[in-house]
C-alpha cells in the first residue's frame, strides 16, 4: 500500500473552460480536509518551468472559497507550447519536461492533478511515463472527450448559445431574415448540434456531415416557403462543404501561437448560400470565446466539483496515470490513456442526429 501523498499539485492546461475553478476549489477542500497541502501551477504547467513568469502558490480553503460560480480558471491556463516542445522565439521547439519533473520533485510534488482536454492529457501521459503520479481531470467544452461521458462547460456552452438564439430568433422575425450564427467545435459538432436543437434552429452544419450549399439553400427556401418569414442556421466553426475546406481566420500570435485558427464558417456558408438563392437577406454573427466565458451553470459545477473530490480519492487511492471520468451516476477512473486515444464525434447515422430530423432540421447533406 504506497504511503498518502502530503503534497499536491493542481494545473488548468488548454482552453479555459465554466468549471475550471469548481474544479480546483474542490481538490483543495478534499485535500485539505485529508491534511494533504495543495499547490496551484500557473499558467498550466508553464509555473513549474523558469523564465516564464508563471510561478507555483499554495492553495488554501479560503482562498478558494469565493470562486466555485467564477468562470475562466484563478490559476491562468495556456493552450500554445506543450513542456515537451517548448518554443523560445524562432528556436527550434525544445524538451523541458525533465526541468519540470525536477522543479516538481523539489517542491515534494507527490502527485499532479492536470485539468485539461486531449492536448493537455497527452502531456499528463507523458509525464507519467516519465515517472511522475498523474492524475488526469477532463475538461473540454466542444464536449470531444471519448474517455468521460460528459465534460464540464460544454451545457454552459450550449446555453449561451441557445439564448443567442433565442435573441436572435427575436431580430429574425422582425426582419423576415435568415440568421446565420456560428458556435465553436472544432472536430465536433456537439454545442451546434444540441444548441441548434434547443434554440429550434432549421439547418445545422457540422463537422461530421459535409453538407452541400445547394440542399441547405434548398431547406431554407422550404422552410421559407412553408409560411415561415425567417430561419435560423447554426454552423460549427469546423464545418465543410462535401469536398471543401474548414475556414480560417487570421489572429495575432503574440510571437507563440499559430498565426490563424479556425473561424469565418459562418460568413463563408453566407456567401454560399447567397450563390445560390440572392434573393435572402441574411445576417452572420459569430460567438466565439463569449460561449467559452462567464458563470458555469449549476450543473456543470455540480460536474466539476465531483471530478475534483474524486481525483483526490484517487491519489488517496494510490492510483496513478488515471482519468477522473463520468459515468453516470458515478464519477470513475478510467486509463489515462483513453483520453488520447480516440475523439467522441457526433455520430451521423446516432439517435440524436435522427431526432433532429425529426424535427424537420436539415443538415444540408441530402
Ligand atoms: N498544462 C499545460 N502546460 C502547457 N501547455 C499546455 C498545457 N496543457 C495544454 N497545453 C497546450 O495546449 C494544447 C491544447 O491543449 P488541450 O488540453 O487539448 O486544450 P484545448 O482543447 O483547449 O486546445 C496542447 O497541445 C499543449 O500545446
Ligand atoms: O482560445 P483559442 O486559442 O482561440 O481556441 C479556440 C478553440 O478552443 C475551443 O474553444 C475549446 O476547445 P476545448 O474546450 O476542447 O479545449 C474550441 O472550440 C476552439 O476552436
Ligand atoms: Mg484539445
Amino acid at each position: 500500500m504506497p504511503s498518502p501523498p502530503r503534497k499536491l499539485a493542481i494545473a488548468t492546461g488548454g482552453g479555459d473552460c465554466p468549471g475550471l475553478n469548481a474544479v480546483i476549489r474542490a481538490v483543495v477542500l478534499r485535500a485539505h480536509a485529508a491534511g494533504i497541502e495543495v499547490l496551484g501551477v500557473e499558467d498550466g504547467l508553464n509555473g513549474l518551468l523558469e523564465g516564464t513568469g508563471a510561478t507555483v502558490r499554495a492553495l488554501t480553503p479560503i482562498e478558494v472559497a469565493p470562486i466555485l460560480g467564477r468562470g475562466g480558471t484563478v490559476l491562468g491556463t495556456t493552450n500554445r507550447c506543450s513542456p515537451f516542445a517548448w518554443r523560445d522565439g524562432k528556436a527550434p521547439p525544445r524538451d523541458r519536461g525533465d526541468e519540470l519533473l525536477a522543479r516538481a520533485q523539489a517542491l515534494g510534488i507527490d502527485v499532479l492533478i492536470n485539468v485539461g482536454g486531449d492536448g493537455s492529457q497527452a502531456i499528463s501521459l507523458e509525464l507519467a511515463r516519465r515517472g511522475m503520479t498523474v492524475i488526469g481531470v477532463p475538461k473540454t467544452i466542444d464536449n470531444d472527450l471519448d474517455a468521460t461521458v460528459e465534460t464540464f462547460g460544454f451545457g454552459t456552452a450550449v446555453q449561451v448559445v441557445t439564448d443567442a438564439l433565442d435573441r436572435l430568433r427575436t431580430t429574425a422575425e422582425s426582419h423576415d431574415r435568415t440568421m446565420i450564427l456560428e458556435v465553436m467545435g472544432r472536430h465536433a459538432g456537439w454545442i451546434a448540434l444540441h444548441s441548434g436543437i434547443a434554440g429550434g434552429a432549421d439547418v445545422i452544419l457540422i463537422p461530421e456531415l459535409p453538407y452541400s450549399p445547394v440542399h441547405v439553400a434548398r431547406d431554407l427556401m422550404r422552410t421559407l416557403g412553408a409560411g415561415r418569414h425567417f430561419a435560423l442556421v447554426v454552423v460549427a466553426e469546423g464545418c465543410a462543404c462535401v469536398g471543401g475546406e474548414v475556414s480560417h481566420k487570421a489572429v495575432a500570435s503574440g510571437g507563440i501561437g499559430p498565426s490563424s485558427i479556425l473561424g469565418g464558417a459562418g460568413q463563408r456558408v453566407a456567401e454560399e448560400i447567397a450563390a445560390v438563392v440572392p434573393e435572402l437577406e441574411l445576417r452572420v454573427t459569430a460567438l466565439g470565446h463569449i460561449q467559452r466565458g462567464g458563470t458555469p451553470t449549476a450543473y456543470d459545477r455540480l460536474l466539476a466539483s465531483r471530478l475534483g473530490v474524486e481525483a483526490v480519492e484517487a491519489a488517496l487511492r494510490g492510483e496513478r496515470s488515471v482519468l477522473v471520468s463520468s459515468q453516470p451516476p458515478d464519477i470513475k477512473t478510467v486509463p489515462l490513456e483513453l483520453a488520447v486515444k480516440k475523439m467522441r464525434a457526433v455520430d451521423p447515422r446516432g439517435q440524436l442526429v435522427a431526432h433532429a430530423r425529426g424535427l424537420g432540421i436539415s443538415f444540408g447533406d441530402a
